[in-house]
C-alpha cells in the first residue's frame, strides 16, 4: 500500500463524512459555490465540520471569493485549508494567505502545454497546487465536471510546493493517473458519486483503495 493522500470533495451529508473516515482519506472538501450541485450552506458546513475527526483536513472550496465570504466561512467553521478554484491572481492568493493565515491550495486548469507555466507562478504564492482539467467555455462550473486532461502533459514535471492531481478521476483510472504523473495526492468529486452531488460510500472506498494500491 502506498501513502498517496486522497481528498474527497463536495461532501454534503454526515454519512459522507463517515465514508471518508472509513476509507482513510486525508482531506474532506466542502464546496461554497452556489452553482455547484455540491454547494452547502454555512450551517450545514459547520455541522459537517464538527463530525470530521482530527487528522483529516477540512478544505473549503471557494471560487473568486470576496473577503466578506471568506470572513463568513472562517468565522463560523474550523477550516484547515482554503482551495481557491476561480481566477484568483497570484497577488490575490498571496493576500488571502496573509490575511487569513491559512494554507492556500490554488487550482489551475490544464488543457494543453500553454497552461503549464502558470503552475510555476502560483507555486511562488500558494502552499499547494491543484492540477485540474480546464473546463470547457460552456461549463458553469470551474471544476467538478468529471473531466480529465492528458496526464502526459505533466509527466515528470515537478513544482516547489506539494501538489494534487484532479479532474475526472475514478477508481478505474486513478492508479494509471498516479503512475503517469507521479502524483502523491489526488482529489475527486464526481467520480465517487451516484448522481451529481450525491456521494456513494462504496465508490469512495474503492477510490481510496485504488489510489493507495501499489
Ligand atoms: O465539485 C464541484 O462542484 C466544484 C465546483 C467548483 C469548482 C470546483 C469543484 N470541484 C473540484 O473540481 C475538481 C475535479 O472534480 P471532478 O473529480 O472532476 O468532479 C476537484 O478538485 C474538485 O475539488
Amino acid at each position: 500500500m502506498s501513502d498517496t493522500k486522497v481528498k474527497i470533495c463536495g461532501l454534503t451529508r454526515t454519512s459522507d463524512i463517515a465514508a471518508v473516515v472509513d476509507a482513510g482519506a486525508t482531506y474532506a472538501g466542502f464546496v461554497f459555490f452556489p452553482k455547484s450541485p455540491r454547494n452547502i450552506s454555512m450551517a450545514k458546513a459547520k455541522e459537517l465540520a464538527l463530525n470530521v475527526p482530527t487528522g483529516i483536513a477540512k478544505v473549503a472550496l471557494v471560487v473568486d471569493p470576496t473577503n466578506t465570504v471568506l470572513d463568513q466561512i472562517l468565522s463560523d467553521i474550523a477550516i484547515d485549508i482554503l482551495q481557491l478554484h476561480g481566477h484568483e491572481s497570484p497577488q490575490r492568493v498571496a493576500d488571502i494567505r496573509e490575511k487569513y493565515g491559512l494554507p492556500v491550495m490554488k487550482a489551475i486548469g490544464v488543457a494543453n502545454e500553454s497552461d503549464l507555466p502558470q503552475l510555476q507562478d502560483y507555486a511562488q504564492v500558494a502552499d499547494q497546487l491543484l492540477v485540474d482539467a480546464k473546463p470547457s467555455e460552456q461549463s458553469d462550473l470551474p471544476g467538478g465536471n468529471g473531466l480529465a486532461f492528458d496526464w502526459r502533459l505533466i509527466a515528470d514535471r515537478r513544482w516547489p510546493v506539494p501538489w494534487m492531481l484532479a479532474g475526472g478521476l475514478t477508481a478505474g483510472n486513478v492508479a494509471e493517473a498516479i503512475r503517469l504523473t507521479g502524483a502523491q495526492q489526488v482529489d475527486v468529486s464526481s467520480g465517487v458519486e451516484s448522481a451529481p452531488g450525491v456521494k456513494d460510500a462504496q465508490l469512495i472506498q474503492h477510490f481510496v483503495t485504488a489510489a493507495k494500491a501499489k
